[in-house]
């Protein structure tokens, strides 16, 4: 589904990943881990073709309209007046159009997922009115109405409460389940071990492939200390 071939990839003129070699499966959940710095966020701009590589090349088999990204927190602009609604059906866009209008089935289908959600009660609220848990779910119903068949989230359980963890890890999982392979950066033992089946080691420019029971018994504490600013990397 995804390849990565001795990918080399640059912020500015500063060499961040050198050779990065991988293999991304259908139906697979791959945590990107490692300290503040290593490249995690650079690596999925990569792979979403938004930073070009320095060398080597990244060859995705998932046509444009089927890759989701849900970027860090920090990065999102959620001040477009859009409501919950319109946000969960704009998921539709890269097949539909942005312009013409949904059908009845489309319509039952942005229920469906917003009721998966706990969103219901929300559709009208204004994104910009949304706490960071709620967001992050009307973010992922977008993902569901695109049906991505690539989904990359940049620490998506940031400031996020457990119950509403319990309902992304639930529908993370069910996507997998489905067939979408998903590559997730965390920063949370815990996460990793409840949702990834691989995991993407990232350090001092070189990546290592391993497994969570690895990570867990390399590092019971969580994987890196939290020390990010505003206007972070992504
Ligand atoms: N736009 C940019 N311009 C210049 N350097 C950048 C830019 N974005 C990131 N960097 C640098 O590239 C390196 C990798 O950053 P990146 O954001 O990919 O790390 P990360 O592993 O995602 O970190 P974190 O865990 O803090 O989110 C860092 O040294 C960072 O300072």
């Amino acid at each position: 589904m995804l390849t990565l071939e001795s990918l080399s990839l640059a912020q500015g003129n500063r060499l961040v990943l050198e050779n990065v070699d991988g293999h991304f499966e259908a139906g697979t959940i791959t945590a990107l881990v490692g300290p503040n710095g290593a490249g995690k966020s650079t690596l999925v701009q990569g792979i979403m073709g938004v930073l070009k590589p320095i060398a080597g090349r990244v060859r995705c088999e998932v046509p444009k309209a089927r890759r989701a990204w849900l970027p860090q927190q920090l990065a999102l602009d959620l001040s477009f007046p859009m409501s919950v609604e319109e946000l969960v059906m704009s998921g539709c866009w890269p097949t539909h159009g942005s312009f013409k209008r949904y059908g009845s089935a489309e319509y039952r289908r942005g229920q469906q997922i917003m009721h998966r959600l706990g969103l219901q009660a929300l559709e009208h609220r204004p994104l910009g009115e949304l706490s960071g848990g709620q967001r992050q779910r009307a973010l992922l119903g977008r993902t569901l109405m695109q049906e991505a068949q690539l989904l990359l989230l940049d620490e998506p359980f940031a400031n996020v409460d457990a119950a509403t963890i319990d309902i992304l890890i639930e529908v993370l999982r069910d996507m997998a389940a489905s067939g979408v392979s998903i590559i997730v950066v965390l920063h949370d033992q815990d996460q990793l071990a409840r949702l990834a089946d691989r995991v993407l080691h990232l350090d001092r420019g070189h990546a290592t492939w391993t497994t969570p029971n690895a990570q867990a018994s390399a590092a019971p504490a969580p994987l890196a200390h939290r020390s990010r600013t505003a206007g972070g990397s992504a």
